[in-house]
C-alpha cells in the first residue's frame, strides 16, 4: 500500500446494519473514531456513506403492497436524517464539524456543475470540515440512479484528485471464490493486466447491498486505471482504518496506474453522460491512438451525430463503429457541422480534453 493524503472513504449499508438489520450504531461510531485518527495524522477524509434507506427502513414499517419506488423515497428521505444526524453526533465528539452532500448522476454530467461540487468540497475540506455525500435517493429513480455507491464513491474520487479510495464492505475483499467457502482465498492484490479478476465474482450481495462485488470491481479497477490506488476492505473488522494507516490490513489492493491529469478523470467517468457521437476516420484513429496523442480536427470525422454544445462529453467511434474514446467538445454540433472534413479548422476535441480507452 503508497502513502495517502487525501482518501475517499465509502461504507457499505451492510457495514452499518446489524444482522437482524437494525443500525450498528457501535460499529459507526467506531469508524468515526478512526477516520478521525486518520485526519489527525493529517490525512484529508471524503466520506461517502450508504445506509439511508437501511436506516429508513428500520424506522419506518410500511405496506409490503406498497409501489418500491414510493418505498424506496420514503425509507430514503426519512433514514438520511437519521443517518446524518448520527455522524453528527459522533463526529461531535471529536469536535469535528461535518457537512451533508447529495448529489444525483446530472451532476456529474455538466463540467460546470462538476467544477461547482469539486470548488465546494475542496472549500469544506481547506476549512477542516468532513464531507458526507450520499445519492440523492428521492429525486434518482431506474436510469437516473448511480449503478451504487461504490460509483459515486468513484466519481468523487476522480473528481477531487484523491490518492486513495477505500470500500468498505462486509468481506476482507475479493476471493476467489464465494466468500464463505473456505476454499475462496482473497486476492490481495490486483495488478493492471488481470483480466481473469471479475471470473471469480458472483452476482450474489450482501442483504442491504444495491451492486454486489461486480461493481465494486469495476469501479475499483477503473480508478486504479486513473491512478488511484484503491482498498477493498471489511468495514466490520474491528480496526480496519488503523490496520490501513498501519499498513498491515487484510485486503484486496488495486495497483494505481500513472495518474491522468483532472479533466481526463472526468472524461473517463463519462461513458454514460455523453451527448454526440462522432466517426473518425482511420488517418484520425491512428493519430489519437499513438502514443503522442493529438487533438482531433474536423478533417479526421467522417461523420456527426446528436445535438451538442461547446463542453459537452462526446462518444469517438471509428469507422467500423468501435468505440475509441471520449473527449470535450470545443465547439458546437452546429459549428461542427459546417467544418466536418475540412483542413485548417480548430480541433474540435482538444488534446487535454481527450480520453483514449485501453483496449487489451
Ligand atoms: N468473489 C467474491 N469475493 C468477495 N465477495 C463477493 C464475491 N462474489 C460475490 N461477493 C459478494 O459481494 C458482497 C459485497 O457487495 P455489496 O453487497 O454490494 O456490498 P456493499 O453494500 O458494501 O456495497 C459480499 O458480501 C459477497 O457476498
Ligand atoms: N444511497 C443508498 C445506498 C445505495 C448503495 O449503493 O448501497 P451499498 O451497495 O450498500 O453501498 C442509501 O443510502 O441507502
Amino acid at each position: 500500500m503508497l502513502d495517502s493524503k487525501l482518501l475517499v472513504i465509502k461504507i457499505g449499508s451492510n457495514v452499518l446494519t446489524q444482522e437482524n438489520g437494525l443500525p450498528d450504531l457501535d460499529r459507526m461510531e467506531k469508524l468515526v473514531a478512526q477516520i478521525q485518527a486518520l485526519t489527525s495524522l493529517g490525512k484529508k477524509v471524503v466520506l461517502v456513506s450508504s445506509g439511508a434507506v437501511a436506516f429508513g427502513r428500520q424506522a419506518i414499517p410500511l405496506p409490503e403492497k406498497l409501489n418500491p419506488v414510493f418505498k424506496k423515497q420514503i425509507w430514503a428521505s426519512t433514514g438520511q436524517i437519521r443517518l446524518i444526524n448520527q455522524y453528527q453526533n459522533f463526529f461531535e465528539k471529536h469536535k469535528q464539524p461535518v457537512a451533508q452532500i447529495l448529489v444525483t448522476k446530472e451532476d456529474f454530467r455538466d463540467r460546470k456543475h462538476f467544477l461547482n461540487m469539486k470548488n465546494c468540497v475542496q472549500a469544506l475540506l481547506s476549512q477542516g470540515i468532513l464531507p458526507i455525500i450520499n445519492e440523492n435517493d428521492t429525486v434518482t429513480i431506474t436510469e437516473l440512479m448511480f449503478t451504487d455507491n461504490d460509483e459515486l464513491a468513484s466519481l468523487t474520487a476522480a473528481m477531487i484528485n484523491a490518492d486513495t479510495m477505500m470500500l468498505l464492505t462486509n468481506v476482507d475483499g475479493i476471493f476467489t471464490g464465494n466468500p464463505s467457502d473456505p476454499d475462496s482465498q482473497l486476492i490481495e492484490k490486483v495488478a493492471s493486466k488481470m483480466p481473469e479478476v471479475s471470473n471469480y465474482i458472483s452476482a450474489s450481495k450482501s442483504s442491504f447491498g444495491r451492486g454486489g462485488m461486480l461493481t465494486k470491481y469495476a469501479m475499483a479497477k477503473k480508478s486504479a486505471d486513473l491512478g488511484i490506488q484503491v482498498i477493498i476492505a471489511n468495514g466490520k473488522r474491528e480496526n480496519v482504518l488503523g490496520e490501513f494507516a498501519d499498513k498491515s490490513l487484510r485486503c484486496t489492493w488495486f495497483e494505481p496506474q500513472k495518474a491522468k491529469h483532472g479533466a481526463k478523470k472526468w472524461l473517463a467517468h463519462g461513458e454514460h453522460y455523453y451527448v454526440g457521437e462522432i466517426t473518425i476516420n482511420e488517418g484520425a484513429k491512428s493519430s489519437l491512438t499513438a502514443e503522442v496523442i493529438r487533438s482531433l480536427l474536423p478533417i479526421g470525422i467522417i461523420k456527426l451525430e446528436g445535438e451538442f454544445s461547446k463542453g459537452d462529453i462526446l462518444l469517438i467511434r471509428d469507422e467500423t463503429g468501435h468505440k475509441i474514446g471520449l473527449g470535450r467538445a470545443e465547439y458546437s454540433s452546429k459549428v461542427a457541422n459546417e467544418r466536418i472534413g475540412q483542413k485548417n479548422q480548430k480541433a474540435l476535441i482538444h488534446y487535454d480534453y481527450l480520453y483514449i480507452f485501453d483496449h487489451d
